[in-house]
């Protein structure tokens, strides 16, 4: 976002030699009204039995740095330069999350892809430059 719009001049990508497709560390992102959406289904579900569960919220799918980096630039139109850097200390490659104990007890999965949470992300900024 940063580099989107300007404020920093390039991307520092925090390592490159990871084994995975393109080298860079993959995660699992999903777009905050998925997340909001998996909360309100968990209120409808509180009664449902006693005590606590534990569900993950995510996409199950992965993507990397230079993936993110590359949909941000197609969301917002800028160009996104990129540094890669060393890695960072206490990264792990990939991070994925399994949504399929959730999308079993609630139906819940995720509906807006990495394209939607760019664009989303990008309108934002566009109309809080300064924050919200
Ligand atoms: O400018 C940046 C920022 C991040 N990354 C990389 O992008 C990946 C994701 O980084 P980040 O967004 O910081 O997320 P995580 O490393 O997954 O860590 C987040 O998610 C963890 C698990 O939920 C929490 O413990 C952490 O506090 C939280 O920062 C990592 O490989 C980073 O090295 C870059 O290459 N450049």
């Amino acid at each position: 976002m940063r580099v989107a719009d300007g404020r920093l001049p390039a991307l520092n990508v925090f390592g490159d030699d990871y084994p995975t497709p393109d080298g860079t560390a993959q995660r699992d992102y999903i777009h905050v009204v998925d997340v909001a959406d998996g909360h309100v289904d968990a209120l409808d579900h509180v009664d449902d039995e006693p005590g606590m569960q534990v569900f993950n919220l995510g996409t199950g799918v992965g993507t990397s740095v230079l993936e993110l980096s590359a949909a941000f630039a197609k969301a917002s139109g800028r160009d996104i330069p990129h540094l890669v850097q060393p890695r960072r200390a206490g990264d792990v490659a990939t991070l994925i999350a399994d949504p399929g104990k959730v999308a079993s007890a609630w139906g819940w999965h995720a509906t807006r892809g990495l394209d939607d949470m760019c664009r989303d992300a990008w309108r934002f900024q566009v109309e809080n430059p300064l924050g919200y």
